[in-house]
């Protein structure tokens, strides 16, 4: 799960919510920061976080089961104690969360419509927190050298030109490539995916065809030197033969000289 603390969750709900507008959202804002004020009134439709991690490995493990989980299977499967599980069970079906169906095998655990609704709600909240997490996070990956293409590609002079044209500098032959973790690389993803990115077109020529990249402004400086930053430019080559993990970067400046690294160094980047 995502490491971010409560304070930080509210304070940017409520910094987003200006833009992102989500009548789910302020339901569970309300319910939240009334919480320590002597008048507070629970909202019976709120769903704690010991309820919605409930229903989360309900259904996520009636997935994994052939679609079906019964109290007995949940307590095989979490590290939780059965008493806490069965008090979990009876809170979600009081608030008609889940039903347990006492046919077939007997004790099925469904989740109702509400149910799913209720996950779907943090679904949302967990996707506003990801993209704005996605822009503005530190990602940092590990150097490492490729397959010495990269120069061939970017002194291309129709990729050439538009690297000046549009994102204003003209890089140095070749790619520095970095390696992300899985985890954090789906989170980049999330940036790419939605938000704006410079297009740079693709073209054919001498008998074959460039693919079109896509590229996002990044600050990068070494992990162990914050004071050592860079502009350049993150690439998103459609073509690529990298795997999604590996990212290639752009800069004017010869970074493995400039930041004195070499294969295994530590490398970060921000979007700009
Ligand atoms: C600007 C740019 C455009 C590229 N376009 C293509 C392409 O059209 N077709 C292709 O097979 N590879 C393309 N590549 C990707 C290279 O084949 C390769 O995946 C990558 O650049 C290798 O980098 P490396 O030598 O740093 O490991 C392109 C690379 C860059 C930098
Ligand atoms: N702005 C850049 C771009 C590439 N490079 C490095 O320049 C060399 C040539 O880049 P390349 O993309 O042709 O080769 P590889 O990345 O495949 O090794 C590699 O060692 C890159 O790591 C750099 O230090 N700074």
């Amino acid at each position: 799960m995502m490491n971010i603390d409560k304070k930080n969750v509210i304070d940017s709900y409520s910094k987003m919510s200006y833009f992102m507008w989500n009548e789910n959202i302020l339901i569970v804002l309300m319910s939240d920061r009334n919480e320590n004020s002597s008048n507070y009134v629970p909202d019976e439709r709120f769903v704690g976080e010991k309820e919605w991690f409930f229903l989360l490995w309900i259904s996520y493990h009636k997935m994994q089961n052939n679609g079906t989980i019964s109290t007995p299977d949940l307590c095989k499967i979490l590290p939780i104690s059965q008493q806490t599980i069965s008090r979990r069970i009876l809170e979600l079906e009081e608030k008609k969360l889940i039903i347990r169906n006492f046919e077939g095998r007997g004790g099925e655990l469904e989740l109702t419509t509400e149910g799913y609704a209720q996950l779907n709600n943090i679904y949302e909240q967990l996707k506003i927190i990801s993209l704005k997490a996605s822009n503005e996070t530190t990602y940092c990956g590990t150097l490492l050298s490729g397959m010495g293409e990269g120069a061939h590609y970017i002194k291309h002079p129709q990729y050439l030109e538009q690297f000046y044209k549009k994102i204003g500098f003209f890089p140095y032959f070749g790619t520095l490539n970095l390696k992300l973790s899985p985890t954090m690389d789906n989170l980049l993803q999330n940036y790419i995916n939605n938000y704006p990115t410079i297009i740079i077109d693709g073209f054919v020529g001498e008998s074959r065809t460039y693919g079109e990249v896509k590229c996002v402004k990044v600050q990068m400086w070494p992990r162990n030197n914050v004071h050592n930053q860079v502009s350049g430019a993150l690439l998103k080559i459609q073509r690529t033969s990298h795997k999604s993990h590996i990212l290639e970067f752009i800069s004017e400046q010869y970074l493995r000289d400039f930041f004195k690294i070499e294969d295994g160094s530590k490398i970060c980047f921000k979007f700009i």
